[in-house]
């Protein structure tokens, strides 16, 4: 499927869930690299409202730990790992429903896709795919290559040994889920608990089913990138066409989540005129907390920086690299 052709799917998706989005939008490549973004083709005024993406449509963890194969284990995860599991669960339902809508669309397939599907269709599995960057991605030895020395090596490591972890935690919990809508797994009706025990550590012994540990990469990837919050303890959770817009430190759009009914409501935040690429602030690029460095390894890109990045580790970048005091 083209660029053009999946982009026309999500909108169709979302309209026909009820979302109320501005025929004055356009999905196109960006202007700033890094992907598609969202354009005006006619002008808006201050405070006008450019979409509305109704909860259902998101994917948030209420999804996740109410998903009948799964939630249980989930919610057990959360318990034993706290709110960092929030991600890791979220990340163990995306990856099965991305495997589950790849699946039913093989030839003669009789699995029902995911009711996400047409938006995981948009979403950047792989390195490259919406020319998405991101040290998830890459194989050890540019890692070590481009990345030692570097202030983002060792939270490239870390993310990625977490990562590492996350895929063989959750394939306890997804992986049968995964066998089952695959018919590689035949549940054997009543099971005494020790046989329930006997066939988890089975189930364990078997590793990952195939797909599995790539797509809990891209998870993990989506969820870094395109995750973000609305305020007032708002947990991160992923909404389409909100993900679609680019960064800036000075956004030109507003988004806020509406306390009725959760869904989140986009507006111009000033006068925009038609042509013009609509904008979100991921981050505040002067948070200390945030350094470009830490964009990189979170977001995979640096705000301003067109060039390819490893060009920039081989040029050993001061964004990279701590300079050392002149003399
Ligand atoms: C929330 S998504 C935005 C939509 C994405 N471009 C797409 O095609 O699906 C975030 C990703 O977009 C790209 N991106 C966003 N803002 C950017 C910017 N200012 N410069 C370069 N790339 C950017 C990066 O790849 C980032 O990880």
């Amino acid at each position: 499927m083209t660029a053009a052709a999946r982009y026309a799917a999500l909108l169709q998706w979302l309209r026909s869930n009820d979302a109320d989005i501005s025929p004055k939008i356009d999905l196109q490549p960006s202007s700033r690299g890094g992907g598609y973004g969202a354009f005006l083709t006619e002008d808006a005024v201050e405070g006008e409202l450019l979409f509305t993406i109704p909860r259902k449509t998101c994917i948030t963890l209420a999804d996740s730990i109410e998903d009948d194969a799964c939630g249980e284990g989930f919610k057990a995860l959360i318990e034993t790992a706290g709110p960092g599991g929030n991600t890791v669960v979220m990340a163990g339902f995306m990856a099965r429903e991305r495997i589950r809508s790849l699946e039913s669309q093989k030839p003669g397939s009789i699995v029902d896709d995911s009711s996400f599907g047409p938006y995981l269709a948009t979403l950047p599995w792989e390195r490259g795919m919406n020319n998405q960057e991101h040290v998830l991605y890459w194989d050890n030895k540019d890692i070590e290559k481009y990345l030692k020395g570097s202030m983002c090596y060792g939270e490239a490591l870390d993310l990625r040994k977490e990562v590492d972890v996350a895929i063989r935690v959750l394939n306890t919990i997804v992986g049968k889920s995964i066998r089952e809508f695959r018919g590689d797994y035949l549940d054997s009706g009543f099971q005494w608990p020790w046989e329930k025990a006997a066939q988890a550590s089975e189930e364990k012994l078997k590793g990952p089913p195939e797909g599995l540990a790539e797509a809990v990469k891209g998870a993990f990837v989506c969820m870094l990138t395109r995750a973000f919050e609305d305020g007032d303890g708002d947990e991160e959770k992923l909404v389409p066409m909100l993900d679609m817009l680019q960064h800036s430190d000075e956004p030109n759009i507003s988004h806020a989540m509406r306390k009725s009914d959760g869904a989140v409501e986009v507006r111009a935040r000033q006068d925009l005129t038609a042509g013009q690429e609509l904008l979100n602030q991921y981050r505040s690029e002067l948070e200390e907390t945030m350094p470009y460095h830490r964009f990189f390894t979170r977001f995979g890109f640096v705000p301003g920086i067109q060039e390819e990045m490893t060009n920039l580790f081989e040029d050993k970048s001061s964004i990279f690299f701590a300079q050392k005091a002149e003399i």
